[in-house]
């Protein structure tokens, strides 16, 4: 997250970060008990590893009430994502177990009325993403607040110029934005997951070039064929 703030610690209990071998590589968020959904491009460097999935947590190394790192079951990458662009990029991982739930451990209900959210709807988004250009890497969560463009104006020529589908929605990225490590995480509008940030490698805090993420609602058919699919 560039120019943000700290998040108010644990007043986003359905923040997850993605891990492999300790290191936080992409966010995501609890949309089920044993469910997370994040960015598809996510997986593109695990090399066949699963990643851990901590919960209920702040600060990335400091002990916490209800810090708790889960092992994924299964990973399922949509099956129109693809490394070539941002298309379909949404992964959903079932935890090896329900996730204990608590005050530092919540779902977040996602849109299922695929309608677009209007244009200059501030919503907000966080994540342990790269806080500045020279790439630093935050502890403790940030978060920040960000106005939607409308998709007209993002698919300007001098923007993103024609590839934001209506399944993708965008937000300003003058100076305040998400960046590389914040994907996978939620857009929120009003309390409710829009988006999720898009993992395509894009560059930060750049007015040119807004932030790109999955609309959620388009997607309520599949997410919901694989959380019933896979409990079978
Ligand atoms: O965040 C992204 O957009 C993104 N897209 C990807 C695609 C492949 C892929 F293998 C990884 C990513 C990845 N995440 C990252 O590189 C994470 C590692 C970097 C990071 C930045 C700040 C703080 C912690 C860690």
């Amino acid at each position: 997250i560039l120019r943000g703030s700290e998040a108010r610690p644990h007043l986003k209990p359905y923040m997850a970060s993605l891990q492999l071998d300790g290191q936080h590589v992409c966010g995501g968020f609890l949309i089920a008990p044993q469910w997370v959904l994040s960015a598809a491009h996510c997986i593109e460097e695990t090399h066949g590893k699963l990643f851990q999935v901590l919960l209920g947590a702040h600060s990335l190394t400091e002990p916490e009430p209800h810090k708790r790192l889960y092992q994924v079951h299964a990973q399922f990458p949509h099956p129109g994502s693809n490394i070539h662009n941002n298309k379909d990029d949404l992964l959903l991982l079932q935890l090896e177990e329900k996730a204990e739930l608590n005050a530092d451990v919540r779902v977040l209900p996602f849109q299922r009325e695929d309608r677009d959210v209007a244009a200059d709807t501030v919503c907000e988004v966080a994540g342990w993403g790269t806080t500045d250009h020279s790439g630093s890497r935050p502890d403790r969560l940030q978060q920040v607040e960000r106005p939607v463009i409308s998709r007209d104006v993002c698919n300007h020529r001098t923007r993103h110029d024609g590839t934001i589908t209506r399944n993708m929605m965008c937000t300003d990225s003058r100076r305040k934005d998400t960046c590389k490590g914040d994907s996978g995480g939620p857009l929120v509008c009003g309390g409710v997951a829009e988006g999720v940030v898009t993992a395509g490698s894009r560059v930060c805090g750049n007015y040119k070039k807004p932030a790109i993420y999955t609309r959620i609602a388009p997607y309520a058919a599949w997410i919901d064929g694989v959380m019933a699919s896979a409990d079978a």
